[in-house]
């Protein structure tokens, strides 16, 4: 009998590994301090991010009754990125329990790979400074492709780099992009309700919701890909 391929768990990155909200506020709002605009809060990245720097310094600016015009744009994404970059990791951390929750699935044979909108450079050296890259087997970001996320393609990149297989693929995420980007693919998808989504997450219709990575088991990850798999046999 052929062994079946290794199951391989792919996460978002902003939102639901790491609790980014604090630096990405703070670089946000020192990018458009520059153009004289009222900071953001907290409560307002739930409908910033989602689609890397550029759209979120986009759409803060139109929060802010500023929409950009021709070229702005460009130098805005570089001050956000410089002053970014220089402060990782800041205040970000893994949330609770993942870190674990990924010992827990790497110890069954399982691949770990991240899909995320932030730019691939970014998502690297913050993996990095919280010492996590080796967990990964692939790292994609929204510029690692001509595609991102919702565009079934990222994903599909994502688990060819992991050298994963698709149905034997869970993707996890908090937002919009992550539950839209599993379907796409066609495969099972896992929300988290504690990162940025503007609309409560059962909205999103995932295949299933978690509140804590404790939840996230080998037997939880097993049993999806084998509900997917027979329903798309139907
Ligand atoms: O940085 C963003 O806008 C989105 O990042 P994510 O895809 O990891 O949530
Ligand atoms: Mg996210």
């Amino acid at each position: 009998m052929i062994p079946a391929p290794a199951p391989l768990v792919v996460f978002d990155l902003d939102g639901t590994l790491l609790d980014t909200h604090a630096d990405l506020v703070e670089s946000l709002n020192h990018t458009i301090a520059i153009l004289g605009l009222e900071p953001v809060s907290y409560d307002d990245l739930t409908h910033l991010v989602g689609q890397g720097a550029r759209v979120m310094i986009e759409r803060a600016c139109r929060l802010r009754g500023h929409p950009l015009e021709g070229e702005a744009l460009p130098a805005l994404v570089e001050r956000f990125v410089a002053h970014y970059a220089a402060g990782m990791p800041g205040h970000t951390q893994p949330y609770p329990g993942v870190v674990a929750a990924m010992d827990r699935l790497k110890s069954k044979g399982y691949r770990l790979a991240v899909c995320t909108n932030k730019m691939e450079k970014l998502a690297l050296g913050l993996l990095e400074k919280l010492d996590l890259t080796g967990y990964f087997d692939a790292v994609t970001g929204g510029d690692t492709f001509e595609y991102r996320k919702p565009d079934a393609r990222h994903l599909t990149g994502t688990i060819t780099r992991a050298g994963g297989d698709i149905s034997r693929t869970v993707m996890i995420g908090d937002s919009v992009n992550d539950i839209a980007v599993a379907r796409n693919a066609a495969v099972p998808s896992i929300a988290v309700p504690f990162g940025y989504s503007d609309v409560p997450v059962s909205a999103l219709s995932p295949d299933h919701i978690i509140t804590h990575f404790n939840e996230l088991t080998p037997e939880l990850v097993e049993t999806l890909m084998r509900d997917y798999a027979a329903k798309v046999a139907v």
